[in-house]
């Protein structure tokens, strides 16, 4: 299978916080890969790391490497604005732009490419829309106001707002922690789905999320990467005693 992401050595430095530690992972393409660990272990940074969110922190320091495609995305010759084109991300609490309409909201990111054609933005709104299996409760609205709707279809149209500008790579931080039990399993579903097209990368934690939607589960403890591999055998018969304390509930 071929590697998409290679994570090397990787350190995240926040002032005198040493917040990701050496960490090195493979991510495959097309499958789902999740982080999970206690709070404050240092997922979320790692996920930043992977599309140069932290050039926007000023107090934060990535030492390592971390390849797209074989290609660094640290290096001094890329632009960091490209590199969150190819690897988006998904938030927590739904984001929609809210002075904005439906349709509005899909395109936003796909405009800053340029001037584009109605038909062509038509079709984008309408691929996108479906991909994310919300085409069919707004496709009647898609002027109104995406504050209009509910949380879940919120997230839905920002997984939608997300895809429209093809990314390869998607960081998805706990996208469901805030939604409904119904709203959660088609984002679980969508997530499943989105494989074919995306590699997608997720921080969740609920572990019995982790273990439906993941190939691939990465515990982290206190920045440092503890183990990663395949789901069902870090699940079932992790190799470190602290995984199994995690996993088992002993702590966290
Ligand atoms: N912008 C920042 N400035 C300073 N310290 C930070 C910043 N972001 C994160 N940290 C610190 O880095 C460490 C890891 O935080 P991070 O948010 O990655 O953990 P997490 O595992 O995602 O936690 P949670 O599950 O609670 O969201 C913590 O000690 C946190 O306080």
């Amino acid at each position: 299978m071929k590697t998409k992401v290679t994570i090397d050595k990787l350190n995240v430095h926040f002032g005198q916080t040493h917040a990701v530690k050496d960490v090195s992972i493979d991510v495959p393409e097309n499958t789902v890969t999740a982080i999970i660990g206690p709070s404050g272990c240092g997922k979320s940074t790692m996920l930043r790391a992977l599309n140069r969110m932290h050039d926007l922190f000023p107090n934060a320091k990535v030492t390592g490497k971390v390849l797209l495609d074989g290609n660094d995305i640290y290096d001094r010759s890329v632009d960091p604005v490209s590199i969150r084109r190819r690897v988006g991300m998904v938030f927590q609490k739904p984001n929609p732009f809210p002075a904005m309409s439906i349709y509005d909201n899909v395109v936003a990111g796909y405009k800053l490419n340029g001037r584009i054609k109605k038909s062509e933005a038509d079709e984008i709104v309408e691929t996108s829309l479906r991909r994310v299996a919300l085409w069919d409760e707004v496709k009647d609205r898609l002027k109104s106001n995406s504050m209009e709707l509910s949380g879940g279809q919120q997230q839905r149209l920002c997984i939608a707002r997300t895809i429209a500008v093809q990314p390869e790579v998607i960081l998805m931080d706990e996208p469901a922690s805030a939604l409904d039990p119904i709203s959660t399993l088609k984002i679980e579903e969508l997530i499943e789905e989105l494989t074919e097209k995306y590699t997608i990368i997720i921080v969740t934690h609920n572990m019995q999320q982790a273990a439906r939607v993941s190939d691939y589960t990465a515990f982290f403890y206190m920045g440092d990467l503890i183990e990663w591999g395949d789901t069902k055998k870090l699940f079932t018969n992790p190799e470190k005693r602290q995984t199994e304390d995690y996993i088992t509930g002993r702590f966290g």
